[in-house]
């Protein structure tokens, strides 16, 4: 184990019913690392996102943040030390407005404990992604690219150390998904260290500092973009057969 990790997925296996979703699945997350998550639909990208914020136990394995075992603390715990995430399928309050949306997560996150210090951070975090003249439009209002930074920023909010992005640019035009990216890298240039899953394969190879391939389960390949780009396996079990790559 790498005391230098500030994240570690310590030989995880999680199954459901006869299928084994994810097996031995080990790697570290370093300080200020991007690392792309990519496979197949159903490989287990969403339940190894599940199994680091809590909200399913690994029937085997360890999941280990700044060194500390927090395999069994709930993911309202995980949030409030530091572990955030998205969700692929966007979740906002619909009725509230954008700045209510964001100061639930600041209020429920790791500092923030009166209302109007919460709100004072939500709006400097839609400004940081780029939503600082949207503070008073419902959600229910907003476009798909919106919606997607607006789940950025509930996450943000939280004041997370390592920070899950579910499909984040998946869906969106070219030109919302390079602003995605860009935000992303700001996010990275804060100190925060970030797992990414994707499709978009140009956007996740173009921001990861390093890869993980999962096929059935199982770790298939991980290095650079450029190794996971040339690697015969990856390209024969993904990349060969993935209309984005
Ligand atoms: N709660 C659950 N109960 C039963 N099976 C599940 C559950 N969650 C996921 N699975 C199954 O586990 C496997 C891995 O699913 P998962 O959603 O983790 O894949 P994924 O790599 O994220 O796929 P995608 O790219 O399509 O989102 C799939 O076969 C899926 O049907």
């Amino acid at each position: 184990m790498n005391n230098e990790s500030v994240l570690q997925v310590n030989t995880v296996s999680k199954r459901f019913g006869g299928l084994q979703a994810l097996k031995d699945v080990k790697f570290d997350l370093a300080p200020n690392e991007i690392l792309g998550l990519i496979g197949p639909n159903g490989a287990g990208k969403t339940t190894l996102f599940n199994v680091i914020a809590g909200v399913f136990k690994p029937d085997s394995g360890s999941i280990l943040y700044q060194n500390k075992d927090v395999t069994k603390f709930r993911p309202d715990k995980r949030c409030k030390i530091g572990i955030a995430r998205t969700f692929q399928i966007t979740k906002p309050f619909n009725n509230m407005n954008l700045v209510d949306n964001v100061s639930v997560g600041a209020y429920f996150g790791k500092q923030h404990t009166s209302i109007s210090s919460a709100r004072k951070r939500a709006e400097e975090i839609l400004d940081f992604v780029g939503m600082g003249d949207l503070l008073d439009v419902e959600a229910k209002n907003l476009s798909i690219g919106n919606r997607k930074k607006l789940e950025l920023a509930r996450a943000l909010a939280t004041e997370p150390e390592v920070l899950l992005l579910d499909e984040v640019i998946g869906g969106l035009t070219p030109t919302e998904g390079n602003e995605v990216v860009e935000i992303i890298k700001k996010i990275k240039q804060s100190g925060v260290s970030i797992i990414m899953i994707e499709h978009v394969m140009k956007a996740v190879m173009g921001v990861s500092d390093r890869m993980i391939v999962l096929n059935y389960g199982q770790i298939l390949a991980e290095g650079t973009p450029k190794e996971i780009a040339e690697n015969p396996q990856v390209i024969e079990a993904y990349l060969g057969g993935v209309k984005h790559a």
